[in-house]
């Protein structure tokens, strides 16, 4: 039997790294997927073929206390960490430890990019070989084991881009509950830096900030939920269009700044957030984690030329849409 299954990257809108804290966050599916066959093997071993993340042609295998590269890399463990905590999580819930499972992963999304490959790779990983094992499993509960994968893996996770990855569409998130948002079409422009931030060092990052000055950094947390409440109510409100898209801006803004007093932004990052805002975007900030990765920009007049700006400025402008479908089941063959 092989299964293969799918699943969206997302944009946090609004409130990164403070939903760590257990302040609410708003964040979208995009039409950007991981996909992920899975597959019986007779050797009892996981075995991994990551197709394309950047360290090419790595295939590796862990049996027992024994791991076999399939390349030289050094970092292959570290960097297939996400994929073997999904697939052993799986096997321990469908009670089959030592079963040999081998999974094969191509996928759209950026790595390291603020876009959430990560939660897609789980999410995508524990779609594929619970439908092998058996398991019945809800979108939303693969979703809470994707959240366990990021903990086991990062130590910390506020579980948000696994659960909007499982589930799709558009989410209102705080300390493991979501609301569905009324599904709409943002008018965005994602701009890629090109470079990448682990968020596993970011999130310890601003960890080790918090812990040596809870009094400074709390209320930044702090702001940063008051930005997130105040950016559902627009969402949800009857305003005309264009007083939302600019009020959101503004908010975008702010929480940009928040995130750089944070450190997260880097000079490439707040380079195309401002090329975004010159050209005419109501609002731009850093998406996911930050140190490199993605920015986004509110731009329902002037898409192109913001799209424009942001490749001058160096980096690479993605057209996305938000996504209604989280983890998809794509082929069951016998
Ligand atoms: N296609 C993939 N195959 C295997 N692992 C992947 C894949 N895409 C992402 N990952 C895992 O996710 C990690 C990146 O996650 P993270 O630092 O959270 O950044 P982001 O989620 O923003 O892309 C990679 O180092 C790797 O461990
Ligand atoms: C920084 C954070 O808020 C989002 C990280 O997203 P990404 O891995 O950079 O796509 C961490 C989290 O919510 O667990
Ligand atoms: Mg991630």
């Amino acid at each position: 039997m092989r299964v293969l299954a799918s699943a969206p990257a997302k944009i946090i809108l609004f409130g990164e790294h403070s939903v760590v804290y257990g302040k609410p966050a708003i964040a979208a599916a995009i039409d950007l997927r991981t996909y992920v066959w899975a597959e019986f093997n007779d050797k009892g071993a996981i075995r991994i073929e990551a197709k394309d993340i950047r360290v090419p042609g790595l295939t590796v295998s862990f049996s027992e206390d024994e791991i076999y590269f399939e390349s030289d890399y050094g970092k292959a463990a570290e960097v297939l960490s996400y994929v073997r905590q999904a697939i052993e999580l799986v096997r321990e819930e469908a009670d089959a430890n030592g079963r040999g499972i081998t999974v094969s992963i191509t996928s759209q999304i950026p790595v390291g990019a603020g876009l959430g490959s990560s939660a897609a790779v789980a999410v995508a990983t524990i779609g594929a070989v619970s439908r092998l094992l058996g398991l019945e499993l809800s979108n939303e509960e693969v979703g809470k084991l994707g959240h366990q994968v990021e903990l086991l893996v990062q130590g910390a996770s506020s579980g948000i881009d696994p659960t909007v990855s499982a589930i799709g569409g558009f989410i209102h998130y705080e300390k493991g509950k979501f609301e569905r948002l009324p599904f709409m079409e943002l008018p965005i422009v994602v701009g890629y830096t090109g470079s990448s931030g682990s968020t596993k060092e970011l999130v310890a990052m601003v960890r080790r900030t918090y812990e040596e000055m809870p009094e400074v950094i709390e209320p930044v947390l702090v702001a940063m939920g008051k930005i997130v409440e105040k950016a559902r109510d627009v969402l949800l409100s009857e305003l005309d269009e264009d007083v939302r898209f600019a009020q959101l801006g503004r908010l975008m803004n702010i929480n940009h700044g928040l995130l750089d007093a944070l450190g997260v932004s880097t000079k490439k990052l707040s380079e195309l957030v401002y090329a975004a805002r010159t050209a005419g975007a109501l609002g731009a900030k850093i998406t996911g984690a930050g140190g490199g990765g993605c920015m986004y920009a509110l731009a329902p007049e002037n898409q192109s030329e913001v799209a424009t700006a942001i490749t001058i400025a160096g980096g690479t402008p993605m057209i996305t849409r938000i996504s209604g479908e989280g983890l998809r089941i794509e082929e069951v063959l016998p």
